[in-house]
């Protein structure tokens, strides 16, 4: 139902413990046709075709900027 965006989700959700439900809502108006994005986290087990592109600029300073680490 709903894909993965990494940097423009339309849809928000959250837990509502007491109802042993999860709640979706949309984050913007979105028009008829528009994809459903949420964000799955950062473990993903498929290529994100979301993800921002990165464009070395020779010196890696950028890639290296893009690289999240787990704390
Ligand atoms: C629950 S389905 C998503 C909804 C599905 N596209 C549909 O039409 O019902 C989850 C799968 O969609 C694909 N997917 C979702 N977001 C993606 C993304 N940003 N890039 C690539 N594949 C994605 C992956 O294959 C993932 O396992």
């Amino acid at each position: 139902m709903f894909n993965h965006s990494s940097a423009d989700q339309n849809v928000g959700w959250e837990r509502d413990i007491k109802n042993q439900i999860v709640v979706y809502r949309t984050l913007r108006d979105i028009k008829a046709g528009e994809e459903l994005c949420i964000s799955y986290g950062q473990r993903l087990t498929f290529k994100d075709a979301d993800a921002p592109q990165y464009v070395d600029e020779g010196d890696g300073t950028q890639l290296l900027g893009s690289i999240q680490l787990d704390t």
